[in-house]
């Protein structure tokens, strides 16, 4: 696993057999002041484009810092292997967004290999004022052709589609997929509303399923640029949106609101295990109900 404090960003964990499991762009710019093109990057205190901030928030392009002296949690596991980063307001980021907080992530590796991580976004105004924010772990998962991918545990939801206003639709019945015989431009870009907690994630060719499994955070964004937005996106190959999708656990809807003194966390964990471990025959109640 590698972490960069530019962005408090996982920006690679591999399985056991040394194989990458999220994907980074070859274009991938590892520096201020864009955000690094790929892995986890942090999306706060906004995500997307609704508000006053840049797109996705600041978070995701600050130097994080290693937290020497983090708080403890309620269930502390001694077996894994983990880091504790933490991001502070700063005096120029207060003209911004005026507020105090302490942003303490941390990110843990299990011992079968999953990858989690926490976060504790505590308000420490001064001022008595409450902020609200939105969020999302923009998890850019590898995958061998974006064409053999199909995401199961969104099918029925009601969801916001970027690519036409943010309107509202509902999601047909069957898992997604994403190909297109209409068109050769086929941006996926939507918000699932109020989603299960388990999101599987299946990629047939490589016979890998990711398991995403999520808490405090009601929303999933599931993203590909397809070819035209791929190719006017500076920091991204022409052809790399084939093997990528970025599925993020998220809260975008309805902000989170911190008063003063109050704490908010958000956990993302993800598994990646060969579908038939899993699933059988790729059976979506199956994949969904294994643990
Ligand atoms: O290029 P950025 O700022 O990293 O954003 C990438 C994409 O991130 C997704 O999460 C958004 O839903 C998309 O609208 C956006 O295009």
């Amino acid at each position: 696993m590698h972490v960069y404090l530019y962005g408090g960003q996982v920006t690679s964990w591999k399985n056991e057999y040394g194989e990458e499991l999220l994907f980074v762009s070859s274009k991938a710019v590892f520096k201020p002041p864009k955000a690094i093109r790929g892995g986890i990057p942090i999306c706060f205190p906004q995500f997307g484009s609704q508000g006053s901030l840049e797109q996705h928030g600041f978070a995701r392009n600050r130097l994080w810092s290693v937290d020497p002296d983090p708080p403890p949690f309620a269930v502390n596991n001694p077996n894994k292997a983990f880091v504790d980063l933490i991001l502070k307001h700063s005096e120029e980021d207060m003209k911004i967004w005026p507020h105090r907080y302490e942003f303490r992530l941390r990110i843990t590796l299990g011992p079968g290999g999953d990858l989690m991580l926490t976060s504790r976004i505590r308000n420490t105004n001064t001022d008595g004022k409450s902020f609200a924010f939105t969020f999302a772990y923009h998890t850019y998962l590898a995958v061998s052709d974006i064409s053999e991918v199909r995401v199961e545990g969104l099918e029925t939801l009601d969801y916001l589609d970027n690519m036409k206003d943010k309107e509202r639709f509902t999601e047909q019945g069957d898992a997604i997929t994403f190909e297109s015989e209409v068109s050769d431009c086929f941006n996926v870009d939507k918000v699932y509303l109020s989603t299960p907690t388990k999101i599987a994630i299946l990629d047939h060719e490589r016979k890998r399923t990711f398991v995403l499994r999520k808490d405090g955070l009601p929303d999933a964004v599931v993203w590909n640029p397809w070819d035209k937005k791929a190719k006017a996106m500076p920091d991204f190959g022409d052809d790399e949106y084939k093997h990528m999708l970025c599925v993020e656990a998220a809260c975008v809807e309805k902000p989170i609101i911190l008063k003063p003194g109050e704490e908010w966390r958000g956990r993302q964990e993800i598994s990646a295990v060969p579908s038939s471990y899993c699933s059988g025959q790729l059976d979506p109640q199956k994949v969904l109900n294994c643990d």
